[in-house]
Order: structure tokens, then sequence, then C-alpha cells
């Protein structure tokens, strides 16, 4: 068997260093992207220490399009890599109304265009193959478009939307393919005043998700909800949506809209 390499995007703090930590030990080589190379390099020097991998560090900033060229033609190109990790992101609008739209156009080009074309990328090359992980991580405010900002959940909504699109064309040719809805994870995404207002029960620790997302991701799930008690719900949720499927697309408009002469 081949040893896997996972590249994994966001890995210098948070959700994603803690990907990397847990994809060592299970004695992945790794190919570690953010923007702070400093913080990378010092996490990969701790982790082919601990675990004999082989770690590399690319300092890009996925949001700018040469450097997310650069990562793009590295995912195509290297046939020696076998999973990625799209996790990079960052959330911190304020009121709609409010927001810098130059700050919204880089929450969408580092959310939603960098997520797609990174998954473009090497999607190819593990459908040839008919192996290899795609894992997307999204939010629980996928779910809940009117319960935080408004861009933000959207973004993530396209995500799931999307990973849940590519489990159809990927999962049938050998490849897994994993959309992960943390909820409230203890990282710096949030400020330290933000964090120390929410309520302790709803703040899962950042190890924990990963342990838990992993945990569904070798029990083969398309969807996994770290902090969802029961998947019957999830299942009911899906079953309801996949309900509406014959309805929505007719001749005839409903009853209810038809014009009356
Ligand atoms: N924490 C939470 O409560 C939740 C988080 N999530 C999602 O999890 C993912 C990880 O978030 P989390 O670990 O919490 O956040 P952190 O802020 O702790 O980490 C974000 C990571 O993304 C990297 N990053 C940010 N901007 C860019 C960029 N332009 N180009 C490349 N890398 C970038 C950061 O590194 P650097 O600054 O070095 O570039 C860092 O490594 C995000 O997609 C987030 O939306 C989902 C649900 C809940
Ligand atoms: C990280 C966030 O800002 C958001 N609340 C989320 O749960 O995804």
């Amino acid at each position: 068997m081949t040893q896997d390499t996972i590249l994994i995007t966001g890995a210098s703090d948070g959700i994603g260093a803690v990907y990397a930590d847990r994809f060592a030990r299970r004695g992945a080589n790794l190919i570690l992207v953010a923007r702070r190379a400093e913080k990378l390099e010092a996490l990969a020097a701790r982790l082919r220490a601990d675990g004999g991998v082989s770690v590399e560090v690319i300092a890009a900033d996925l949001s700018q399009a040469d450097d997310l060229a650069r990562v793009e033609a590295r995912l195509r190109d290297d046939d020696a890599i076998t999973g990625l990790v799209n996790n990079a992101g960052i959330a911190g609008e304020q009121a709609f109304v409010e927001t810098d739209p130059a700050y919204l156009t880089g929450l969408i080009d580092l959310n939603i265009l960098a997520v797609t074309r990174l998954s473009r990328a090497i999607a190819p090359r593990l459908a040839a193959r008919g192996a290899g992980t795609l894992i997307n991580i999204t939010s629980v405010t996928a779910l809940m478009p009117d319960g935080f900002t408004a861009v933000y959940p959207a973004t993530k909504a396209y995500v799931l939307a999307f990973t849940e699109a590519l489990q159809v064309e990927l999962g049938g040719k050998g490849v897994k393919v994993q959309a992960v809805l943390p909820g409230i994870t203890r990282t710096a995404i949030w400020a330290a005043e933000q964090m120390a207002g929410l309520p302790p029960h709803m703040v899962m620790d950042v190890e924990v998700m990963v342990d838990a997302a992993l945990a569904g991701l070798d029990m083969g799930e398309a969807i996994t909800i770290p902090a969802l008690p029961d998947n019957a719900d999830l299942d009911a949720y899906l079953a309801a949506r996949a309900a509406l499927r014959p309805n929505l697309s007719l001749k005839d408009a409903a009853p209810r809209y038809r014009v009356t002469a």
C-alpha cells in the first residue's frame, strides 16, 4: 500500500493544525498550507520529530489568485498527494449592512472559491486512481442561515451542497468525500471576548472535534456533525429534503399560485 500524503489548508492553527497532528500519527506525509510560514515550520518540525513522516510547508494566501494557482498546480500534478483537507476559512463579518464589501470578497474567495478550485485540482487524479480522501470543513451554520451572520453561513452552505454533490460523483469511484460540520470550536477564529461570552456547554475543544470528525470519516460518513447526539436527526432532515424532490419541478404551477381570470 502506498503511503498517504495529505495536503491540509489552514494548517498553521486551530482545526487544521490538529488535522495535521492526527494524520501524522496515522503515518501520512503532509503538505501544510497557510499564510504564516513560521507557524507552519514550527508545527512541521514537531511532527517530523514525533512521527517520522515527511512534512512540507507551503506559505500561501489562498484568497490571492497567484498563490491559489501555485497550490492548485501542486494538487493537480503531484501523484504522491492522496488527500486534501479544505479547512482554511475565515468568519469575522459584522452585520451585512456594515461589513466592508472588500472583506466579503476575501471571505468568499477563501471559503468558496479556494475550496472549489483546490477540489477541482485534485479530483480528476483521485477519480482516475479510484482512491483518496477529500474532506471539506463546513459548519453547522450551513444548516441555520438565519442563526448567525449573512455571508459566512452562506459560504458554508455552499461548501455543504458542493461536497454532497461531489460525494455522488466521486464516491462511486472509490474516493472518500466528507463534509464536516463543526459547531462552536475553541480556536482563534473566535476573539477572546467573543469566546468568553459563549455558553461553555456549546463549545467543543478542537482536539475533540477533529477526533470525532476522523471517526466519522473512518465510518464512511458523507456528512459528519461532531456534536449531534443522534444521527437519526440528520437522517430525518435529509429524508425530509428528499421527500420534496418529486414535486420540485413540475409542468404546472401549484394550485395556490394559479392565476384566476
Ligand atoms: N472554530 C469554530 O467554531 C468553527 C470553525 N469552522 C471552520 O473551520 C475552519 C478552520 O477554522 P479554525 O481552525 O476555527 O480557525 P483558525 O482561525 O484557528 O484557523 C484558520 C486557519 O486558516 C488559515 N487561513 C486564514 N486565512 C487564510 C488565507 N487567506 N490563506 C490561507 N490560509 C488561511 C489560518 O492560517 P494563517 O493565518 O497562517 O493563514 C489558520 O491556519 C474554517 O473553515 C472555519 O470556518 C467551522 C465551524 C466552527
Ligand atoms: C466559526 C464561526 O464563526 C461560526 N460560528 C461557526 O460556527 O462556523
